[in-house]
């Protein structure tokens, strides 16, 4: 393979025991979303739409965002041991900003996991859908939008390459972490039954968690862009033999009937969202808060020495690691690992003064660690590891957040 990514993800949440959220569900109070109606390259114009149920509403109006009620947090306030997720109401967004008058750009249409993400960690941002990740980059690169929301890592697929590949070619600083607790829905027409299903359409990260639930089901798979997406299409097309995967609140939102529940194969499926701005940070740390700082190291190659230093530069330090993935592009050929398959990892290199130029790394390491990036023992290791890698790129300081958002 010729463009190879291994990992050892620390998180927190990663660690946790595999409870089955699916078995306290309850159906959730309708969203009362406003997405904002910037018209930007590539929004899809589901902004300017009314909520098929008239439930919700998706009204493009450009007012302020009403905050998501009935929104939970599952806290993974206990990581070790068989300790249950405690489940308990959140007033604040995560992290204590509320995002009041900005505008968070997000893939996919109204009811997407990326816009509960975005609505979760900045409760009064409005959420500007945007056809695909890239898209919504663009708008906070170019400033159509103060934000943009990116999932970046899921417990059942480990690193989202294609998202890292985009944020690493853009001007952007990580803000804040949010880990949503993904509920997967099969949802059809209204009177629609199971068995009159033969195909199924979502987002393919939403298609590949559920594949032992497909498979059962022994119905076509179709991709689409995003699992909200593929709802507002099977509702629009009145499709009577095809069921969509997405949240239930996109069946609240476009009301549609949930056929089965919790249809991912794992029943612990969390993925982590990034928020990202253009630099610099907009965002103030709190004094008491746990900090994070993200970053890529590019090398010569010699992988497991070079992660060794890294880990030495850290440990010796006293600093904790929370993730370590390793991405190799050996050869130049073909292979698998994500969008840049057989391609040198791209990253925009900010530091040189003058116009921030792309430059192609084969060896990279993508590593967050625990302390923020003024801390001087934090400064120090990176100092350390610029002795021996050919690049470092810090990609942002931020609120560690351990808790696990559940939005049923
Ligand atoms: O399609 C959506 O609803 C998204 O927000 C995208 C996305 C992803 O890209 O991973 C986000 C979370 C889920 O894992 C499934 C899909």
């Amino acid at each position: 393979m010729a463009y190879t990514s291994s990992s050892l993800h620390l998180h927190k949440h990663l660690l946790l025991p595999k409870t089955n959220p699916s078995s306290s569900y309850s159906r959730p109070p309708p969203p009362s979303f406003v997405a904002a109606a910037a018209k930007i390259n590539g929004v899809n114009g589901h902004s300017s739409k009314k909520s098929p149920n008239g439930k919700a509403q998706i009204n493009g109006d450009g007012k302020k965002g009403v905050n998501g009620s009935g929104r939970k947090k599952a806290a993974a306030q206990h990581i070790n041991g068989n300790d249950r997720i405690h489940l308990s109401v959140s007033t604040g967004g995560a992290g204590g900003q509320d995002g009041f008058g900005l505008r968070v750009a997000f893939q996919g249409a109204p009811g997407a996991y990326s816009e509960f993400a975005a609505k979760t960690a900045l409760p009064g941002c409005d959420t500007v859908p945007c056809r695909a990740f890239a898209d919504a980059l663009a708008a906070v690169d170019g400033g159509a939008v103060d934000r943009a929301i990116l999932p970046v890592e899921s417990t059942m697929e480990g690193t989202a390459l294609r998202n890292y590949d985009l944020l690493l070619r853009h001007d952007l600083v990580v803000v804040q972490e949010i880990n949503l607790f993904v509920h997967y829905c099969l949802l059809a027409m209204p009177g629609v039954r199971a068995a009159e299903v033969r195909r199924v359409i979502s987002h393919p990260m939403a298609l590949a968690h559920c594949g032992r639930a497909l498979a059962r089901l022994g119905v076509d798979r179709e991709p689409v862009e995003d699992t909200a997406g593929a709802v507002e299409m099977l509702r629009s097309n009145r499709m009577l033999d095809t069921a969509a995967i997405a949240s239930p609140r996109a069946a609240d939102l476009y009301g549609l009937d949930v056929l089965a529940h919790g249809l991912q194969d794992e029943s612990w499926n969390v993925t982590r969202f990034l928020l990202l701005s253009k630099p610099p940070s907009p965002v103030t740390l709190p004094m008491d808060a746990d900090a994070k700082t993200s970053m890529v190291v590019a090398h010569r190659g010699g992988s497991m020495m070079v992660v060794l230093k890294v880990l030495s530069a850290f440990s010796s330090r006293n600093i904790n690691l929370t993730k370590l993935e390793v991405i190799n592009n050996n050869d130049g050929g073909g292979g698998g690992g994500g969008a840049a398959a057989g391609h040198p990892v791209m990253i925009l290199d900010t530091s040189a003064r003058g116009a921030p130029t792309l430059r192609a790394f084969p060896h990279v390491l993508y590593v967050d660690c625990e302390g923020a990036s003024h801390d001087p023992r934090v400064l120090d290791a990176i100092k350390e590891i610029e002795r021996f890698a050919v690049f470092v790129r810090v990609l942002g300081c931020y609120a560690a957040d351990s808790n696990v958002y559940d939005l049923q």
